[in-house]
C-alpha cells in the first residue's frame, strides 16, 4: 500500500514523494518575464514532489490576463533557467504548465490588440484580468473571440512543440498541457463552446482531436515520459460546459492511453469548487484510462485535505494529489503535512497582482517556533 510520503516515478524522473503544487495564476510577472520574486517563491515550494508552476503562454495569441510569465520570449526562457535552477538546488522537481487561453482573454493583451482566437465565435461570459492605461489592474470582462480557420491549426501546434522544447532548454523536467478550465484545448472539447462542422468539431472524436494533435506534437519534440496533460471534466470554470461530458472524457483519455504520458492531472468537480456540481464517474474514467493499458501517474486535485489526499494514495484510487490554494499560504506543505501541524490561512486579497505581501512572505514551520 503506497503512502502520501513515499517517492514515486513520474516519467523520466522520480519524486520524492506525492504531493504536487496545482498550478496557480498569481500576476506577478510584469512583461510575461519571470523575476526573482518568482524564482523566490517557487524555491520556497521545493519540498513538493513535483511544482507544476502557473500557467504559462505558449504565444501571446495564448496570453489570457496581465502579468503572467510566458514561455515565448528569450529573456522569459532565462527567467525560467533561474527558476528552475533554484528549485533544483533545493531539491525539488518543476514541470512547466503550457497554456493556450483560446477565448479567455482581452483585446488589450493581444498582438495588436486583436480579437482573441475559439474554436467557434463564442464569447465566453467570463472575466480576464488586464492592465488599465493608469496601470492599474482590474478583472475585465472577456472580449469576443474569432473562430480560428483550420488552416491556422498547424501554426498553434507548432507553438505548442516550440515551447516544450523551450521548457526543456529552461531546465524543467516536464511539461504539463493545460487542457482544463475553459481554455484552448477545453473549448475544443466541449460541445457547447465547439460548433465546428470541420475534422475539429462535431462528433467526439472530432472535439477530441485538437487535444491529441497537441499531445502528439509536444510527445514527438520532448517525449512522453515528460509530458502531462490536466483535464476538468466537469468544470464550469471560464463558462466551459458541456451536456454530456463522461464519454467525451473517457474517449480522450483512452486516446491518451497509447501515448505512455508522465501524467494525467484531473480536477474532480468544480475549480476551486464543490467537487459534486455535476454527476461523473471519476473511477471509470481512470479504469477507461487503464483498460486501454494507460501507465500515466493519475494526479488528482480539488478540495482535498491532508485525510482526503492520504485516504486516496492508500487505497489506490490516486497516485498524486496536488493543493493549490494550501501552496499558496503554506511553502512547507509537506511537512505539515507530515507532522500534522496547523496550517496558514491564505490571504484572497494578495491572490492575483502585487508583490512579495501574500506570495513569498507566508512563514514556515521553522518561522513560526
Ligand atoms: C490558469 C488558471 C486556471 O487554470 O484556472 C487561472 C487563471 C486565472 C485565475 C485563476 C486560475
Amino acid at each position: 500500500m503506497s503512502s502520501l510520503f513515499d517517492p514515486i516515478t513520474l516519467g523520466r524522473t522520480t519524486l520524492a514523494n506525492r504531493i504536487a503544487m496545482a498550478p496557480l495564476t498569481r500576476n506577478r510577472s510584469p512583461g510575461a518575464i519571470p523575476n526573482n520574486l518568482n524564482v523566490t517563491y517557487y524555491e520556497q515550494r521545493a519540498s513538493a514532489g513535483l511544482i507544476i508552476t502557473e500557467g504559462t503562454p505558449i504565444t501571446q495569441q495564448g496570453q489570457g490576463y496581465a502579468q503572467v510569465p510566458g514561455l515565448y520570449l528569450p529573456e522569459a526562457i532565462e527567467g525560467w533557467k533561474r527558476v528552475t535552477s533554484a528549485v533544483h538546488s533545493a531539491g525539488g522537481k518543476i514541470a512547466v504548465q503550457l497554456w493556450h487561453v483560446g477565448r479567455i482573454s482581452h483585446t488589450s493583451l493581444q498582438p495588436n490588440g486583436a480579437a482573441p482566437v475559439a474554436p467557434s465565435a463564442i464569447r465566453a461570459k467570463s472575466k480576464t484580468y488586464i492592465i488599465n492605461d493608469d496601470g492599474t489592474g482590474a478583472f475585465a470582462d472577456t472580449s469576443e473571440p474569432r473562430a480560428l480557420d483550420i488552416s491556422e491549426i498547424p501554426g498553434i501546434l507548432e507553438d505548442y512543440r516550440r515551447a516544450a522544447r523551450a521548457a526543456v532548454d529552461a531546465g524543467f523536467d516536464a511539461v504539463e498541457i493545460h487542457a482544463a478550465n475553459g481554455y484552448l484545448i477545453d473549448q475544443f472539447l466541449r460541445a457547447d463552446t465547439n460548433h465546428r462542422t470541420d475534422a475539429y468539431g462535431g462528433s467526439i472524436e472530432n472535439r477530441i482531436r485538437f487535444a491529441i494533435e497537441v499531445v502528439e506534437a509536444i510527445v514527438n519534440e520532448i517525449g512522453a515520459d515528460r509530458t502531462g496533460i490536466r483535464i476538468s471534466p466537469v468544470t464550469p470554470a471560464n463558462d466551459a460546459s458541456d451536456p454530456d461530458p463522461q464519454p467525451v472524457f473517457n474517449a480522450l483519455v483512452e486516446k491518451l492511453a497509447a501515448y505512455d504520458l508522465a501524467f494525467i492531472h484531473v480536477i474532480e468537480g468544480a475549480t476551486g469548487g464543490p467537487r459534486d456540481n455535476l454527476p461523473f464517474d471519476w473511477a471509470g474514467l481512470k479504469a477507461a484510462y487503464r483498460a486501454k493499458g494507460g501507465k500515466a501517474v493519475w494526479m488528482v486535485n480539488n478540495g482535498y485535505d491532508r485525510d482526503m489526499a492520504i485516504e486516496a494514495v492508500e487505497s489506490g484510487r490516486a497516485d498524486m494529489v496536488s493543493f493549490g490554494k494550501l501552496f499558496i499560504s503554506n511553502p512547507d506543505l509537506v511537512q505539515r503535512f507530515k507532522e500534522n501541524a496547523p496550517l496558514n490561512e491564505a490571504d484572497r486579497n494578495t491572490f492575483y497582482g502585487g508583490g512579495a505581501e501574500g506570495y513569498t512572505n507566508y512563514p514556515t514551520l521553522a518561522l513560526s517556533a
